[in-house]
């Protein structure tokens, strides 16, 4: 995809309290989306499918927040029950100050002009035998609104409004292509002039090429309408152009929420730096880009028995028992970037007596570029130093070398804190 023309200026990280609550459009706690596993005669409850598992952030008014993840982490299901297309099972959501966890479909009817929902597939979204005219006037039938000027003159405005003709009011679905389509999409979703958009994969179904002249699109309406957008996408080649600020879910929780700079700079999450080393680096000057690599073992765990600890520790090259027994709480430790993690990347050490490396997180590192590693040991090491110069002598039974970091002749070591992973350190009972 090519560069689109999201500008640099971020929304503001930090706000006098009554402001900043007045910035929140969207503020979800503690939400959870579990799926009832049933079986037998009785349909008696066996399990659930943990789909989104307690997260909490806001949208802040007119902000992009893109939010991504691989296949399976819970994205489309945080996005429809933040909709309230789905029913939470934990947690609350609030718009615009107002607690909306439990509304039922009556209560929900005037707030659905106010949050509407852009979906992935454009051939399925648009029901093929309605004319364009009858799929874009729908939400005005549905609200019984009437439009100043009329419903045809208001919808010919909209298809204008997304770079369609008002002349296609009659035609029918099939006679466009994808990114026609999903302007349609669009033009839908906005036609009662919603505060609160949220995306799912709005392009990923669309040729490279057409892709960029609908986030532009998005771009631009944001900027006419004052729009807020939650982006929902599986990468972050879409969501790193357009986002403000950027969540990482990975099965069922958010592993890092920071503003975009932070996170393209200087991600802290390793599955963060995973899924930013997945994206294709166009700078030529970034020689060596293509070494540096991670590839991730195996796919996301089941959400119905999620690993117990740090749901990443069973793919992360860094992961060490604290990881497998207790769960990194989603913590801000630069201003603006929150991350679940207890050895995060150039930061001091969450958890720095915790030294030797599960089984799995070696298996793990094999798959991790030398280049990473060393940039990882690199910048842990000036973390690691920068503490140790204000911070009181390590304490006993934990070496730290004077580069902070080394690699051991297997090749792996444990690079977060400074501290290294030596020869006649017990193995880990991680099996
Ligand atoms: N209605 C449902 N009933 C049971 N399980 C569901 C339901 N909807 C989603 N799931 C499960 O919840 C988990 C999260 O699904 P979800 O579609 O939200 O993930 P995603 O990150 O959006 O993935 P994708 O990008 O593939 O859509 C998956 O394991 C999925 O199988």
């Amino acid at each position: 995809m090519s560069e689109t023309k999201k500008s640099d200026v971020t929304v503001p990280a930090q706000a006098s309290a009554p402001e900043a609550e007045n910035d929140v459009l969207l503020k979800v706690q503690g939400l959870q989306k579990h799926f009832p596993i049933r079986k037998g005669v009785l349909q008696r409850q066996v399990g659930a499918v943990k789909a989104v598992d307690g997260i909490d952030f806001e949208v802040r008014r007119g902000e992009t927040l893109g939010v991504v993840g691989e296949s399976g982490c819970g994205k489309s299901t945080m996005g429809r029950v933040i909709t309230r297309l789905q029913d939470p099972t934990g947690g609350s959501i609030h718009f615009e100050g107002k607690d909306i966890t439990r509304l039922n479909t009556a209560g929900m009817r005037p707030l659905r002009r106010d949050i509407q929902m852009i979906f992935q597939d454009p051939y399925g979204s648009l029901n093929p035998r309605h004319t364009i005219g009858s799929i874009v006037s729908a939400p005005f039938r549905l609200q019984g609104v009437e439009p100043e000027g009329g419903v045809k003159k208001e919808v010919q405005r909209l298809l204008e409004l997304v770079g369609l003709s008002p002349e296609h009011y009659n035609r029918y679905p099939h006679e466009f292509s994808g990114g026609q389509r999903q302007r349609i999409g669009i033009a839908r979703a906005l036609a009662l002039k919603p505060k609160l958009v949220v995306a799912d994969e709005p392009v990923s179904a669309l040729d490279v090429s057409i892709q960029a002249q609908v986030v532009n699109l998005m771009d631009d309406l944001q900027q006419e309408l004052g729009l807020t957008y939650v982006i929902i996408a599986h990468d972050l080649s879409v969501v790193r152009h357009v986002s403000d600020r950027i969540a990482v879910m990975y099965l069922g929780k958010i592993v890092e929420l920071a503003d975009r700079t932070s996170l393209y700079e200087s991600p802290m999450h390793p599955y963060t730096k995973a899924l930013m080393s997945a994206v294709p680096v166009p700078d030529p000057r970034r020689r060596g880009a293509k070494s540096e690599r991670i590839l991730l073992r195996g796919d996301v765990p089941s959400p119905i028995a999620p690993p117990p600890g740090c749901r990443f520790h069973t793919r992360c090259w860094k992961a060490t028992e604290i990881c497998k027994t207790t769960e990194p709480p989603l913590l801000e430790l630069r201003p603006g970037q929150q991350v679940a993690c207890h050895h995060p990347e150039s930061f001091q050490d969450q958890a720095p007596q915790d030294t030797v490396l599960l089984t799995a997180a070696k298996e793990a590192a094999e798959l991790v570029a030398d280049e990473v590693l060393a940039e990882s040991a690199e910048t842990s090491a000036a973390v690691a130093a920068e503490v140790k110069a204000h911070a009181e002598p390590a304490s006993e039974g934990v070496s730290r070398t004077s580069d902070g970091v080394s690699k051991s002749s297997d090749g792996v070591s444990k690079t977060s804190d400074g501290v290294s992973k030596t020869s006649d350190e017990p193995e880990s009972t991680d099996k």
